[in-house]
């Protein structure tokens, strides 16, 4: 298929050099996509029909095989010999169980080990006779040994989780599940599956993930490459913010300021203080046309106006409309004295500077971060536009305590962008995606759920995240409020409980904090069959740390190093001592340097095969208050897919006993 692509002579088909180079960047593209990735086979799956689907089910009618991969493959005729894991023929490679075969008599597994084909796996679906068994190239699968960045689970995608996947495109899904449920896995292979179901829609729209950090999206950044879409941006919610409010994140919040800042509430004032600027007119507004001159009473332009101020329509829109609306009130004064004006006069008066200046007047231009450092700077100006949403202790705490002269010299924090975004679609309505996958949606405030709710207004979201995990103070505590928040309120909230990632032990232990954290949540049960390694060993300093990881690095795959934010300079200094090379979260592992130094407010989302979790009293006490800092301990405790020892010389806190 690649040699055919490749093999394309475009010269005689394109009628001038734009539509030569448009097709020829597509050829580059389609020959990208179909690049051969090494111990990636083409296929992993394959299915026996009873009947052809979609023909006639008679007796005697002969059943199709199908083989199922990553992507369409055909020969040199054109028929397929690889049929996508997305099309509607592939579904009961996931779905199909004894008790619904689906139409189905046999379905085989294809192992590989490295790209070779090493083994394969049979169920007669329909065979009374045999035995339901576990799958073990499924085990196989879950039990591999980690190393670099995520993969794909095409082979491997469980019926809970492919319900989810393959949810139309119209509804938003909101997934709840505990650590290693396979979450993020889903998420972007239900991004693959829109893409390949509603590819000429989403293709026009766009399709995005968010995730809470640049070492997150480069560890899931080839997830989707492998598959074959290559054109879905991934982006944290602080870039997109930053996109459209222009403004540079230099300062932070404290906590408390934060929390109001990301508080729903702040919508409204925003939103009055944007209809503010309107003020209602007070003199007639004459325009000079020749020798004649028309006259708008005031309480017509305030009918006008305050038409605009009921409608459901942006302050810019608005402001776009005033001067022909004005214009008009002038054209019926022209036709009531006998003239026959036509709309390019009616375009002239709007263009008047009378007319002009009096839009200026009524109805001036908001400029949204001037907008909201006027909020953050000026009691008045806040306190009017607060007035019965926010007490005068809230008030206070958004003041800035020196106020800033200027957009360029605020200090802005991550928070105040987020208002300057609303402000902004206030004034101009944000360009709506297909479709929104938000990764890690826990730790998001309401006022970042409305940034990313108005980047999907006329298309869909998926939104996972797991309650427990939730380390902000302003953390989701129930998903429909979430979901309200985005604009989504009809959203469907399903939750996964089997975990793929942390063994038995080990998620039985960090469950012990869930009466603490996050009450009424199931605890993950493990689906890995290999308890894992597992061991609490106190320690007197960072050298026995170390010696820790000496001891994992042993084993295959990647070792992770997780501590509070603030042991990572002693941990850093005592692996440099020892000599023991090390990466950054997101930096890809090699053979040589397979450890990563994980400072806990990074951990989320990232998994490697063994974790040594350095002192999991620091990691507490790292956080504000005790609830946030279990949750990241939680979380910390949650990244190990083979084994765990947890090192500690002071005491563990008493919600672990
Ligand atoms: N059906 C599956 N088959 C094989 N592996 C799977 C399957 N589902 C999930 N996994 C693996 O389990 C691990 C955890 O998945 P993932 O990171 O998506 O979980 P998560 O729910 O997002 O976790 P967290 O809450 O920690 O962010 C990954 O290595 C993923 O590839």
């Amino acid at each position: 298929m690649r040699e055919d692509v490749e093999a394309l002579d475009i010269r005689d088909v394109t009628a001038n050099w734009v539509n030569a180079e448009v097709l020829s960047h597509q050829i580059d593209e389609r020959i990208k996509a179909l690049a051969d990735l090494s111990d990636t086979p083409l296929f992993f799956g394959r299915l026996d029909y009873l009947h052809a689907p979609g023909a006639d089910r008679a007796e005697g009618a002969g059943g199709e095989r199908f083989y199922i991969g990553r992507r369409h493959v055909h020969d040199a005729d054109g028929d397929p010999m690889v049929i996508d894991w997305r099309a509607p023929v592939s579904q009961p490679f996931y779905r199909a169980s004894r008790k619904d075969p689906m139409d189905v008599g046999l379905r085989r597994r294809f192992g590989y080990t490295g790209g070779e084909l090493t083994a394969y796996e049979d169920e007669h679906l329909t065979d009374p006779a045999e035995a339901e068994t576990a799958s073990r190239l499924l085990q196989q699968e879950i039990e591999k040994p980690r190393v670099g960045p995520m993969r794909d689970i095409v082979a491997t995608i469980q019926p809970e989780q492919d319900e989810i996947v393959r949810a139309g495109l119209g509804g938003t899904v909101c997934v709840q599940g505990g650590p290693g449920t396979g979450k993020t896995a889903v998420g972007l292979h239900r991004v693959a599956y829109l893409l390949y179901a509603y590819r000429d829609r989403l293709a026009r729209t766009g399709t995005l993930v968010i995730g809470p950090n640049r070492s997150f999206l480069h560890y899931i950044e080839q997830v989707l490459p492998a598959l074959g879409e290559l054109e879905v941006r991934q982006a944290t919610v602080d870039d997109l913010v930053a996109q459209v409010s222009g403004v540079e994140v230099r300062g932070a919040d404290e906590p408390a300021t934060a929390l109001l800042k990301g508080d729903a509430r702040m919508a409204e004032v925003l939103r009055r203080a944007v209809r503010s600027h309107v003020t209602l007119p007070t003199e007639p507004l004459v325009v000079v046309r020749g020798s004649r001159r028309w006259r708008v009473p005031a309480y017509e332009l305030e009918e006008i106006v305050r038409e605009l101020l009921d409608r459901d329509i942006r302050y810019g829109a608005a402001r776009e409309a005033l001067p022909q609306r004005i214009a008009h009130a002038v054209l019926v004064r022209m036709e009531q004295a006998g003239e026959a004006p036509d709309d390019r006069v009616q375009d002239a008066v709007a263009r008047n500077a009378a007319v002009k200046a009096a839009v200026k007047a009524l109805w001036p231009p908001v400029d949204p971060a001037k907008l909201v450092l006027r909020l953050l700077s000026d009691p008045e100006f806040l306190a009017g536009q607060a007035d019965g949403v926010l007490d005068e202790d809230e008030r206070k705490l958004l003041l800035w305590a020196r106020p800033a002269r200027s957009v360029r010299s605020a200090k802005w924090s991550a928070a105040d962008a987020v208002l300057i975004d609303e402000a902004a679609d206030l004034v101009r309505r944000t360009p709506s995606l297909g479709h929104v996958v938000l990764d890690e949606a826990q730790d998001l405030s309401p006022m970042q759920y409305r940034a990313v709710g108005r980047r999907c207004t006329t298309g869909s979201a998926t939104v996972l995240g797991d309650l427990a995990q939730g380390t902000t103070p302003w953390a989701t505590r129930s998903w429909q409020e979430a979901l309200r928040h985005l604009g989504k309120p009809e959203g469907v909230v399903e939750e996964l409980t089997a975990g793929f990632r942390v063994p038995t032990d080990v998620i039985g232990y960090a469950s012990r904090l869930l009466p603490h954290i996050a009450p009424g949540l199931t605890p993950v049960a493990s689906v890995r069959e290999n308890p894992g390694f597992f061991e609490i060993r106190p320690v007197d300093g960072a050298e026995a740390v170390v010696a820790a990881c000496g001891e994992l690095l042993r084993n295959e795959g990647s070792v992770g190093l997780v501590a509070a934010d603030a042991r990572v300079p002693v941990l850093a200094e005592a692996l440099s001592a020892a000599g023991v090379g090390y990466l950054a979260p997101g930096e890809e592992t090699t053979a040589r340097t397979r450890l990563t130094l994980v400072p806990a407010s990074l951990a989320k989302g990232l998994e490697y095969d063994y974790v040594v979790l350095d002192e999991p009293r620091a990691v507490v006490d790292g956080e504000p208050d005790e609830r946030t800092g279990l949750r990241r301990l939680y979380v910390t405790l949650t990244r190990a897919v083979s084994g765990l020892v947890v090192t500690h010389a002071t005491a563990l806190p008493e919600q672990l006993a």
